[in-house]
């Protein structure tokens, strides 16, 4: 499923999770199945011409179950995943032609798009995206009719194309430019990209690193960006060219099982015998990770007839490791970003619990409710089922014998699995360390009844017991609905102490206890 996520053609122009083509490209499509005449002379029903049906009974079940939006919201959300998602982009910060490509934006685009309002919201054509620092992101919201007309446009596509080849600007989701502006990156920090092809969160986060530099001087700063896929490293290495950096280097490894690095001054000094070469640690970890990407379906048509729920299920345990990875190479005092385009809680909460679980005090969950305060979010989730092929669980001992290798404790949200740690953690205490007060920009009397950490107030038809104990409320989900844009998922991790090796081997040495366990009765059940 990750394949199917996440593949982007190589010939694609530099841009993640992209706007939808008719906004950017001109000129008529080409055919992409056979005419209907060629069709219907071999007599064959000419449905590979229709577009697939925006349609998943499974996908609104599952969501309606984990109420990930309120009851009366549903159709709203619904309609806006239906629709042609806006066209975004962004410029480049550290571009030296950042004045004069503002003011056109600002001046020439704006003004001669002012009276063409987008047909179905009433939205101007042409706006920045209000939670985006400097005004530097915008979003360009018109039906493909009012493309078709608008001469203005001409020359402003124009200008897209030119400036996105010369990297002044970046088409990028909205959505998906959010992870990198909570690392809070300053000049000279060692930032690692885990996940990182095709590259439009590696090209922001150069930006930054660039924009952050003394004027003259080359920044200190270094940006590692990682991939597993050899092929998605060279789309990475095309897109982020375009930057002109020596700041970057592209490395093509398991996340999970990234190399530790060492630093020295010059090769000499590394070989001594005597010198210890230093540990490279990052100050900040991007930790965008492979999904089941659900939340791109405003563009990701085919998903509306490949989702399932089993994808979030089969993402967990990968998320988990590469996101340990990332704590473990952050410095303390660091940063790390986890984010994944899907809106399931297996694959964001889930994992942020568990993080946190194996982590212990050694890492906090970050209140990151002042920051960027004009993006509309929701608190993450305190609470969430397990469904595995059709049934529904809501702790991993009530998954049957024959599914609990596949279904983990740490999908749960409770009982079981926080149990677990208490008995690993001796010395930690879930509820003296995470009972905090409760924080989001969204209000709470809007989210009445949706499925949200309450702070303590237990969900109408949730039992406490099955709620988190950790303060998930400090995750952030970004709806579609909520600004007209895809949904993404985010949390940010705070190191505050070096990883004891032990709790993590410990945890996982239950882990395998416990699937042995369970192959030991299996096999006697049979
Ligand atoms: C959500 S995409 C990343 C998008 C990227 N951060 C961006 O903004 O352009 C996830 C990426 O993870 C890569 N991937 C999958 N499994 C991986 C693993 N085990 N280690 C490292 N990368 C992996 C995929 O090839 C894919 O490019």
């Amino acid at each position: 499923p990750e394949e199917a996520m996440h593949r982007r053609p190589q010939e694609a122009p530099p841009l993640e999770r992209g706007a939808p083509e008719s906004l950017w490209r001109r000129g008529p499509r080409p055919p992409r199945s056979p005419a209907p005449a060629a069709a219907a002379a071999r007599s064959e029903p000419s449905t590979s011409s229709l577009p697939p049906p925006l349609e998943n009974a499974a996908f609104e079940e599952y969501y309606k179950e984990q109420r990930i939006v309120h009851e009366e919201e549903w159709d709203a959300f619904m309609s806006v995943l239906r629709k042609p998602l806006p066209a975004t982009f962004r410029v480049n910060a550290s571009c030296r032609f950042l004045k004069d490509i503002c003011s056109r934006l600002e001046n020439d685009f704006r003004r001669s798009l002012e009276n063409e309002v987008s047909d179905e919201c009433g939205e101007y054509a042409l706006s920045p995206l209000p939670w985006y620092p400097g005004n530097l992101a915008w979003h360009l919201n018109l039906s493909r009719k009012q493309l078709r007309k608008n001469p203005a446009l001409e020359s402003f596509h124009e200008f897209l194309k030119h400036e996105s080849e010369v990297g002044n600007v970046t088409r990028q989701e909205a959505v998906s430019m959010v992870p990198p502006l909570f690392l809070n990156v300053q000049a000279g920090h060692h930032i690692l990209d885990m996940c990182a092809a095709p590259g439009s969160k590696t090209f922001q986060l150069l930006e930054m690193i660039h924009q952050s530099k003394e004027p003259g001087l080359l920044p200190t700063a270094l940006v590692i960006a990682n991939d597993l896929k050899v092929q998605r490293c060279d789309v990475l290495i095309h897109n982020t060219k375009r930057m002109c950096t020596a700041n970057l280097i592209v490395t093509n490894h398991e996340a999970q099982s990234f190399p530790s690095c060492s630093l020295a001054k010059d090769d000499s000094e590394a070989y001594k015998d005597h010198c210890k070469p230093q540990r490279l640690e990052f100050d900040r970890v991007l930790c965008d990770v492979p999904c089941s990407g659900d939340g791109t379906l405003r563009k990701s048509h085919d998903l509306w007839r490949k989702w399932s729920s089993s994808m979030g299920n089969e993402f967990h345990l990968l998320q988990v490791n590469i996101a340990m990875r990332g704590i473990a190479l952050l410095k303390v005092g660091g940063r790390m970003v986890y984010s994944t385009c899907s809106m399931n809680p297996v694959e964001n909460e889930a994992v942020v619990a568990e993080l946190l679980r194996r982590s212990g005090s050694s890492v906090e969950l970050l209140d990151v409710s002042t920051e960027l305060r004009e993006l509309v979010r929701r608190p993450g989730l305190g609470t969430w089922k397990v469904n595995d092929r059709g049934s529904w669980f809501q702790t991993h001992e009530d998954v049957p014998d024959s599914r609990k290798n596949v279904i983990l404790p740490s999908m749960f949200p409770s009982s079981t699995s926080i149990h677990e740690s208490h008995k690993v953690y001796n010395s930690f205490d879930v509820n003296s360390e995470y009972n905090v007060p409760f924080s989001r920009n969204f209000n709470i009397e809007d989210t009445n009844n949706v499925n949200c950490d309450t702070g303590g107030i237990s969900s109408s038809n949730s039992a406490q017991s099955l709620d988190s104990k950790f303060p998930l409320h400090r995750c952030m989900r970004i709806v579609p609905h909520d600004q007209d844009g895809g949904a993404f998922f985010i949390a940010v991790i705070h190191k505050l102490s070096l990883l004891n090796e032990n709790q993590v081997i410990k945890v996982r040495k239950t882990e395998n206890l416990l699937s042995k366990n369970r192959t030991v009765k299996l096999q006697e059940q049979n």
